[in-house]
């Protein structure tokens, strides 16, 4: 007999941090972090209901990106980076749709500003304004996420204090074009992020987003609303310094309908060089330690080298013990 049932679509936990109590040691504080811990171990990854960034600056942002991107090639060419995550990125065989701007050290007026002047000599105000609010007020739901998440494995308050200036922000501006054809074609390829957390938003073009469960077997659409809510994302260096108890959700960004889609990131990304290990806290005889000292620089490099290095098993390849 045919079930006459349908199984519901699946979604991304979401999580409400617009609360104006949320600060820590509050009861709404610990009722969230559980949520997030939830998420984290479950999904990698959670929709975030969060009103500190004002539409009108999501606004900007899409503008200003959109701006950019119209810009000749030979002049976004002038921000092509060695490094493959910042900078200019486009024009890849393999991802046509695909375009990205990574402005690094978004929190700092003077990295943002030389940044801008490449792209546009005469200066734009309203790029690298944009581009610095964004990193600052995103950095709010990071730095909350960051401290939750530490908080509730017991993590202790130096720690937690030396981890969260141990990052700088990436602010990256993604465009997909859109496409003709009736079948959906692939706007990014499926991957999990090096950095430590990952906030994305995007512009009215609804679906893009997809996010795999973590039995591998189904891809969850993310459907962020376009004004209040981010999806956030646990990258690979999160989950070394976690020793492996909160996931790195994969993720992939697919293209159907002939709108440009475009997204923001703000990706917290280590910025110095001491190697990262699991504090003792997340170590014990049922959490023996999975991961080597890790230098980020090192495992992207390692990342850059060969295909199929974007996903745990090859990072447990890399640094596992
Ligand atoms: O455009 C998106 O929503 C995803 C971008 C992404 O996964 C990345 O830049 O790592
Ligand atoms: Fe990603």
């Amino acid at each position: 007999m045919v079930s006459l049932e349908t199984t519901p679509a699946l979604q991304l936990p979401v999580i409400d941090f617009t609360s104006p109590n949320l600060k820590p040691g509050t009861v709404e504080w610990d009722s969230v972090r559980g949520d997030v811990r939830r998420a984290l171990e479950e999904y990698g990854c959670f929709e975030a209901l969060f009103d500190k960034v004002p539409v009108k600056l999501r606004k900007a942002v899409f503008d200003v990106s959109e701006e950019a991107f119209q810009l000749p090639l030979e002049t976004k060419k002038r921000v092509v980076s060695k490094r493959k995550y910042r900078g200019y990125v486009g024009q890849i065989p393999s991802l046509p749709l695909f375009e990205v701007m990574g402005v690094d050290f978004a929190e700092n007026e003077d990295k943002v500003n030389e940044f801008t002047h490449k792209l546009w000599p005469q200066g734009n105000g309203s790029f690298s304004e944009a581009v610095m609010s964004f990193a600052e007020k995103v950095s709010e739901l990071d730095f909350m996420t960051r401290r939750m998440i530490m908080e509730s494995f017991g993590v202790n308050e130096n720690y937690i204090e030396k981890h969260l200036n141990s990052t700088k922000c990436l602010v990256r501006m993604m465009k997909y074009q859109g496409v003709e054809e009736t079948e959906e074609e692939l706007g990014m390829e499926a991957h999990t992020d090096r950095n430590m957390l990952t906030i994305l938003c995007q512009n009215d073009v609804k679906d893009g987003l997809e996010v795999r469960t973590s039995d591998d077997k189904q891809w969850i659409k993310a459907n962020p609303s376009q004004d209040s809510s981010f999806i956030v994302l646990g990258g690979a260096t999160l989950h070394v310094l976690l020793n492996g108890r909160v996931l790195t959700g994969v993720h992939r960004v697919m293209r159907m309908g002939t709108n440009t889609r475009f997204s923001a990131g703000l990706f917290s990304v280590p910025k110095t060089e001491d190697l990262i290990y699991a504090p003792e806290e997340l170590v014990d005889a049922e959490h023996p330690r999975l991961y080597k000292p890790f230098d980020f620089e090192a495992y992207f490099q390692f990342t850059t080298e060969g295909p199929g290095r974007r996903d745990v098993a090859a990072l447990r390849g890399y640094c596992g013990l």
